[in-house]
């Protein structure tokens, strides 16, 4: 289907702990904002992992783009993005420094390079920080110094920098205070924004709380390694949230 991004067919994995994921079948089509809900330990994070590559299935197929993830390039590799639940920033380095990184799949050795030094633009970073909120005082501040929910919006705005195609985020509203939570929320499913920044236009965001499902048009629910339920936003019940908590 032309407008399929992503798609997992018949996908099974199993990890160290021997969790399993068993014959997990998706398909992402453009411009879904889809909500992965779950509790504790369901396996949305592990799904996320899968969709964006970095966990390899043991069995059946994922396909980015139609394409396998094994024979895409880095240019078609950077298409989607993905915000961690553990953030997996760099904290070593500045708040900006680690928003720029997530311009290195387009930028040249000598970008990284200028950037690992402290001496490269960040002036494209500036802008996208600013959109997640994040004040100018903090901009080159180390990472070890800003607080938990400053950490989680240079996540944001490093992953919104790579200006990709397809959003994962793992329940990138953690740390954020009510109307940062809003914001945020507003900034990440809402694709025309006054700020003129690109955002993905399909979004799958894992979160814990139900209160934040509007704005979503999909709503996939998993326990135990399975996707329990599949379906529009407008035809979630209660029943099917019991079948997951
Ligand atoms: N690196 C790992 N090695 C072994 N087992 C793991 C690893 N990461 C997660 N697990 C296990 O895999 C299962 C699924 O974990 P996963 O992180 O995918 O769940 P989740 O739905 O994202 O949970 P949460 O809402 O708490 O983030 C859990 O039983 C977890 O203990």
């Amino acid at each position: 289907m032309i407008n399929t991004l992503l798609e997992l067919k018949e996908v099974s994995y199993k990890n160290k702990n021997n969790f399993t994921l068993n014959k997990l079948s998706l398909r992402i089509k453009s411009g879904e904002k889809i909500a992965l809900l779950g509790k504790s330990g369901a396996g949305k994070t592990t799904l996320i992992s899968i969709l964006n590559g970095t966990l390899k299935p043991n069995k059946g197929r994922v396909k980015l783009f139609n394409t396998e993830f094994d024979k895409l390039n880095l240019h078609q590799k950077i298409r989607i993005s993905t915000i961690w639940q553990d953030l997996r920033l760099i904290e070593d380095l500045s708040a900006e420094q680690n928003v720029n990184c997530g311009l290195l799949g387009k930028q040249s050795f000598l970008f990284a390079f200028k950037n690992l030094l402290n001496i490269s633009s960040f002036n494209k970073a500036h802008q996208y920080m600013q959109v997640c909120n994040l004040k100018k005082s903090i901009f080159s501040k180390n990472i070890r110094k800003i607080s938990g929910g400053q950490k989680q919006r240079v996540a944001i705005a490093r992953s919104l920098i790579q200006e990709s195609d397809i959003l994962l985020a793992d329940e990138p509203f953690n740390n954020l205070d009510p109307k940062l939570t809003s914001n945020i929320k507003n900034l990440l499913l809402i694709t025309k924004n006054k700020n003129k920044i690109k955002v993905p236009n399909t979004t799958l965001i894992s979160l814990h709380r139900l209160d934040l499902l509007d704005g979503f048009n999909r709503i996939i629910g998993m326990k135990n390694g399975e996707i329990l339920f599949d379906l529009e936003k407008t035809k979630l019940k209660k029943y099917h949230l019991n079948k997951i908590y």
